[in-house]
């Protein structure tokens, strides 16, 4: 018999989906037994992604079709807002099913701030409550022990990796807080969109949702526990014309007589020991090409010419630390599994 996992992933016709898929197929511990899709049910995995035709996939069926009492785990890349129903109505037909949530429905604990920022109240509650923030790094006790975790926006991973370590520190000003992020088009999905159309988005930088965007109560959310305080930060997305990845450029202030070296030997000693993140020695810029398709999060810090500033840059792919490689990550710390495993890729570069 297998002792492989048996692995469920909803919206596998999508970009996450897709890239859980193509992890999870060479994971050595996993096994891949059921696939969701909505609109594209009932075809075949190598009709929707012609890049799978090596692999043998189950069929793309819908979510209500599948048994959901014979597998361990799900992957869950379906849009916000529709989520929370779905993952209920699965725990509900097994409740020991372990869960790696990569929208954003579970990731606000405040119900409150939930309503707020996705515009209605939270439709599953309890769920809301059980689930634990799946930043990996800093909540591995929690994760190993969760059943429903709520894997990070692409953007607050990015982000967070880079300030956390610096507010918990008391670094850096955390009321003083810009941080400018800029996004690959599969940031938005797979899904027929006008911004992301290649004539509207091949050749331009374009910011969008400023001083709105849903993820900045996500960063506030975390930047806030690590500080011990309530934040506010400045976040601003752009979309770059590019497939995959994200760059996450921070202003920050420095605090009493901290120096932009204090703020790289606080990251350093941080991640002294992470299998992820990288702090980049001082005469390296992060960039998106150093961790495109992989599981790595680059990190630099450069002193601003401004007194008392500093600028951390930090880079991840969206589809891997930003979303599918981080959920696989958790999953692996909730089996008891070596935390790498699946997840070794160097960058695809150029
Ligand atoms: N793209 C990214 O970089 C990141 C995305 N996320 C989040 O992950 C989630 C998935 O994103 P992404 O993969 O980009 O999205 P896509 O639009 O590429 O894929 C969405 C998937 O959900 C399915 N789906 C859509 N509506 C329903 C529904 N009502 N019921 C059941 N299935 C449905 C789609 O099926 P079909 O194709 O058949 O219609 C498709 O499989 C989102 O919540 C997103 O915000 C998080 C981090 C990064
Ligand atoms: C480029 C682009 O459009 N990116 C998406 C972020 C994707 C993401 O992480 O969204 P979730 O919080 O739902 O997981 C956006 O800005 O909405």
């Amino acid at each position: 018999m297998s002792s492989k996992k048996k692995i469920g992933i909803l919206g596998a016709s999508g970009y996450t989906g897709a890239d859980a898929v193509r992890l999870l197929a060479r994971h050595p511990n996993a096994e891949i037994t059921a696939l969701t899709a909505n609109t594209h049910a009932g075809k075949s995995m190598g009709d929707v992604f012609p890049h799978f035709f090596m692999l043998d996939l189950p069929k793309l069926v819908e979510w209500e079709k599948v048994d959901w009492t014979g597998l361990d785990a799900v992957f869950c890349g379906l849009p916000h807002g529709t989520t929370q129903e779905i993952i209920a109505a699965v725990l509900r037909a097994n409740p020991n099913i372990k869960v790696l949530d990569m929208s954003a429905d579970f990731r606000l604990r405040n119900k409150d701030t939930y309503a707020q920022w996705y515009g209605h109240e939270h439709r599953a509650l309890e769920l809301q409550g059980e689930a634990v923030y799946g930043l990996t790094e800093f909540y591995r006790e929690k994760i190993a022990a969760a059943r429903l975790v709520a894997c990070p926006g692409c953007y607050p991973t990015a982000a967070l990796l880079a300030l956390v370590p610096l507010a918990k520190a008391k670094l850096i000003d955390v009321d003083d807080i810009v941080i400018d992020a800029k996004s690959g088009v599969t940031g938005a999905g797979r899904g027929l969109k006008q911004n992301t159309l290649f004539s509207e988005a091949g050749e331009g930088l374009s910011p969008y949702s400023v001083g709105t965007h849903r993820h900045a109560p996500e960063i506030e959310q975390e930047i806030g526990v690590a500080a011990g305080t309530a934040v506010t930060v400045n976040f601003t997305p752009h979309l770059i014309p590019m497939a995959r990845g994200e760059l996450c450029t921070s202003y920050v202030r420095l605090n009493g007589g901290a120096t932009p070296d204090d703020l790289r030997a606080a990251l350093e000693k941080a991640y002294a020991n992470e299998p992820f993140v990288h702090v980049a020695k001082k005469s390296v810029l992060p960039q998106t090409q150093n961790v495109r398709g992989s599981n790595y999060v680059q990190i630099g810090v450069v002193a601003d010419r401004i007194k008392n500033r500093a600028i951390v840059i930090s880079t991840l792919d969206n589809l891997v630390k930003g979303s599918a490689g981080q959920a696989i990550q958790n999953m692996n710390l909730m089996f008891g599994l070596p935390e790498t495993a699946g997840l070794q890729q160097i960058a695809l570069f150029p």
